[in-house]
């Protein structure tokens, strides 16, 4: 456990996905001996007092003393998103997919770090936004509430309704020291890539 867990940010991994381009439940694909979703529940254990899990057939996870909160807009990440944060008991959510192979603490924290006076702090790679390794607090219910109900799931859509501090890359590398903290893994392929084995 870090010294310092943060009390304020509950850290909530979206495990709700279908894993359809990988074709098997990616969650439970191992690297280096640990299942995807384990390393970053390792990086979040240390990082928060409070770790959710958000997802449907929560008898995956019986093993890991977590809550498992069932998805209230199904079907999105978003919509994990919207889960994790309404039943949040801390004004801010830490969320991460559960697919990143190597998820880094010290991103995460300097991420944490630059949370007051915004109501989302979300990383920018050559990728574009990076939605699903970011804060955000209680204030961002509403505007995604309103999405969510007009249909739209877009992980980005309601970020010019609210106060993003967002993150360039450069500001993040001197933390990222393999440059995968944002890899995160869809295809047999990508996972191959990284020397895993289905
Ligand atoms: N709780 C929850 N999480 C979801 C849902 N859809 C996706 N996620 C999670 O969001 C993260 C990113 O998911 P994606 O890789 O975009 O989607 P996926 O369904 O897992 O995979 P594909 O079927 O290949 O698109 C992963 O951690 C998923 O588990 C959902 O409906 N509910």
């Amino acid at each position: 456990m870090h010294e310092n867990p943060e009390q304020d940010i509950t850290g909530v991994i979206l495990v709700g996905g279908k894993s359809r381009r990988m074709g098997k439940d990616k969650a439970f694909l191992e690297v280096a001996g640990k299942p995807l979703f384990e390393r970053v529940l390792e990086v979040f254990r240390e990082s928060f007092a409070q770790v959710v899990l958000v997802g449907n057939r929560e008898e995956r996870f019986a093993d890991y003393g977590l809550p498992v909160l069932p998805d209230i807009y199904h079907g999105s990440s978003l919509g994990g998103l919207y889960t994790g944060l309404h039943n949040a008991a801390t004004e801010y959510v830490f969320v991460s997919s559960c697919d990143l192979p190597f998820p880094s603490a010290e991103v995460l924290r300097y991420l944490c770090s630059l949370r007051n006076g915004y109501d989302a702090v979300v990383p920018t790679t050559a990728n574009g936004y990076e939605p699903l390794f970011a804060l955000y607090a209680k204030s961002c219910l509403g505007p995604i509430k309103r999405l969510l109900d007009s249909g739209d799931f877009c992980a980005y859509a309601y970020y010019p309704q609210v106060r993003v501090r967002y993150v360039a890359y450069e500001e993040l590398a001197r933390f990222d020291r393999d440059g995968r903290a944002f890899l995160n893994i869809n295809t047999p392929e990508e996972f191959a890539k990284i020397g895993g084995n289905l």
